[in-house]
């Protein structure tokens, strides 16, 4: 049995040891039968929901399971993509834009979750951006979907497996910097990993060192040459430079937003804007060596005092989406097009 089938079959909870229940009707301790079976009963459910937990915490996607998606998409697009992008919520225009497409529903692609979120098509797209070949995901996946980190991220590992050496990753965010607003776009120069914090991260459970290594540097987990570019792309298109910010960015569970305590709280701890993505996905593409560049669009403001109304609806922040989608695929196509003339420069080398 090789290594990384291991791996999947513990996180599958199939090599557990059988639960070594107490024959009944013998007392112990004094207690009745009776008492010992309901106490059983009681370990039992527990034991349950332990593996339940489990499962939903621990690694999901060998190295082969990768390999597989990976082969089956590229025996059926000659596309050879260097740069992978995730749209947020509202963002699935980017999309979009690609020219000579090849794409395939999530349904599909073998071992591919599925997206249930409205907003999120579900579907991958291979094409051409900024004559970039890239590979978009229209549609990604959360926690609070059910899925674990690791499911949610894994096709950050398939993108990894086609070719991508680099990785866009979109989002849509609330905002406690109160220097912000509703229509601004934070790029992301950092994040705090709060679910990691607990204890919950993609990459948890056994390490497969063909994927990246056991202990992962974070310090520059947001490239600062991507970030410059998208910097500077800002003098050059109309009404960007005036909506473009820069801050921390964090990931919650979800799907809840924030109490104002909970905000507050985020506020002391120097995050600009909360989300419920782009954390994992980014910390899976640094384990596999991809470049990153992440941003998000801020579609609300968190409520951050109990005289403010609440005003958080996830059609509405579509919708602001929507309204941006010129200014938003222009950022996108010019730091895709800097890739290109990266490998260019390369190869001249
Ligand atoms: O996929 P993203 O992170 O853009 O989605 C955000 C977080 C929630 O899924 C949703 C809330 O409206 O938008
Ligand atoms: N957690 C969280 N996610 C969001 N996604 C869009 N807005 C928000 C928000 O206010 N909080």
């Amino acid at each position: 049995m090789n290594r990384a089938a291991t791996v999947n079959e513990v996180s599958n909870g199939q090599q557990q040891q059988p639960n070594k229940t107490k024959p009944s009707g013998k007392r112990i301790n004094g207690l009745s039968s009776s008492v010992q079976d309901i106490a059983g009963l009681l370990l039992f459910c527990f034991s349950c929901f332990l593996s339940l937990t489990n499962t939903n915490l621990a690694s999901y996607g060998s190295f082969e399971m990768v390999q597989e998606i990976a082969t089956y998409l590229l025996d059926r697009t000659r596309i050879r993509p260097q740069c992978g992008i995730i749209c947020g919520s509202g963002l699935g225009c980017l999309a979009e834009q690609l020219t000579d497409v090849d794409s395939f529903d999530y349904e599909t692609i073998p071992h591919f979750p599925v997206s249930t979120v409205p907003g999120h098509v579900g579907r991958l797209v291979f094409g051409y951006l900024a004559g970039v070949p890239v590979l978009c995901m229209q549609g990604r996946f959360h926690y609070y979907e059910g899925y674990s980190l690791a499911k949610c991220s894994m096709p950050v590992r398939v993108m990894r497996l086609v070719g991508c050496t680099h990785l866009i990753a979109t989002n849509a965010a609330g905002a406690i910097n109160n220097n912000f607003h509703v229509g601004d776009i934070m790029l992301i120069k950092d994040h705090i990993n709060l679910m990691g914090f607990a204890g919950n991260c993609p990459l948890l459970g056994p390490n497969d060192d063909r994927f990246g290594p056991r202990f992962l540097g974070m310090a520059k987990a947001y490239d600062p040459g991507m970030l410059q570019v998208a910097k500077d792309t800002a003098k050059h298109v109309p009404g960007l430079g005036s909506i473009l910010r820069e801050g921390v960015y964090c990931c919650v569970g979800g799907p809840n937003f924030e109490t104002v305590a909970e905000g507050r709280l985020l506020s002391l701890l120097g995050v600009d804007a909360i989300g419920m993505s782009t954390v994992h996905e980014i910390i899976t593409a640094r384990h596999c060596g991809m470049t990153c560049f992440a941003f998000s669009l801020i579609t609300n403001m968190c409520t951050m005092s109990y005289e403010e109304e609440e005003e958080h609806c996830h059609e509405t922040f579509v919708d602001v989406g929507r309204q941006l989608e010129g200014r938003i695929c222009e950022l996108v196509t010019r730091v895709v097009g800097t890739i290109r003339s990266e490998a260019n420069g390369r190869k001249k080398e």
